[in-house]
């Protein structure tokens, strides 16, 4: 599919050009330089990489080209408790202590949110909703109502009938019914929005989809917050 086609994301400005070359000659000046875990064997020849190779009795030499500098290190070292890494080298006894040493390396393993897209049936693809988005007369249900009025929480709670599923997404009222097996994260997930303000459950699984796109003919209202 064309990028240009995709309705799915919200849009981003085209790079300048003037940006691009100020980032590209920015990334010329930068330098490269991992700390050794075995600093006494770090030697500082300044010369062309790999001029004097990895010897047996040395782990890591430095390197320069250009005004790119970076270290090589031997990892088929002897040492089992060496690493590649800048793990700090620990002490006999202590090598799995590392909670103490990497608080942040700890606590920064975020649970990943799990991501499966279901596979669309024949004719409910994003283009196939596209397509009816533009055709159907009437995909919110509203049979000549407004879709400008306030609609309670209490009113959408009702609406959980098949043909007549309503969910609350940031502040707006929609009929999701028609949309159910167009949906690419599957019906079952997309149930769980039905009656509700599903707009946490959006934001934890696609905070990036344009919705306000995707649903514009499925408005029943707006919500009211007053209540
Ligand atoms: C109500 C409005 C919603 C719309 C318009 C919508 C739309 C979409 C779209 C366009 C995708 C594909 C995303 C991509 O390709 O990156 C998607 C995927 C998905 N959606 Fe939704 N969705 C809605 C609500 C929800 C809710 C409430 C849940 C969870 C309960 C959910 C769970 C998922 C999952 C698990 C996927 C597949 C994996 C992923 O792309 O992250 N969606 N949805």
């Amino acid at each position: 599919m064309d990028i240009d086609d995709d309705f799915t994301f919200c849009q981003v400005s085209a790079p300048v050009d003037l940006e691009t070359n100020k980032l590209a000659s920015d990334v010329a000046d930068i330098s490269i330089k991992e700390e050794s875990s075995n600093a006494t064997s770090t030697i500082q020849d300044g010369g062309f990489l790999w001029k004097d190779g990895l010897s047996k009795d040395s782990n890591s030499k430095e390197a320069n080209v250009g005004s790119l500098s970076f270290t090589v290190t031997n990892t088929s070292s002897s040492q089992p408790n060496e690493s590649s890494q800048s793990t700090p080298k620990s002490a006999p006894g202590k090598a799995n202590n590392l909670s103490s040493k990497l608080p942040e390396e700890k606590n920064s393993a975020k649970k990943p949110v799990v991501r499966a897209k279901v596979p669309f049936e024949k004719g409910y693809s994003q283009m196939d909703w596209l397509k009816l988005t533009r055709t159907h007369p009437d995909l919110a249900g509203l049979k000549g109502q407004s879709n400008k009025r306030l609609i309670s929480m209490d009113e959408v709670r009702k609406h959980k009938t098949e043909g007549d599923m309503w969910t609350v997404l940031k502040g707006r009222v929609y009929n999701i019914s028609p949309y159910m097996k167009f949906h690419p994260g599957g019906v079952d997930m997309l149930m769980k929005a039905v009656g509700k303000d599903c707009t946490s459950l959006f934001n934890k699984y696609h905070a990036w989809v344009n919705a306000e796109f995707l649903l514009e003919k499925c408005v029943v209202g707006t919500l009211d917050e007053s209540q």
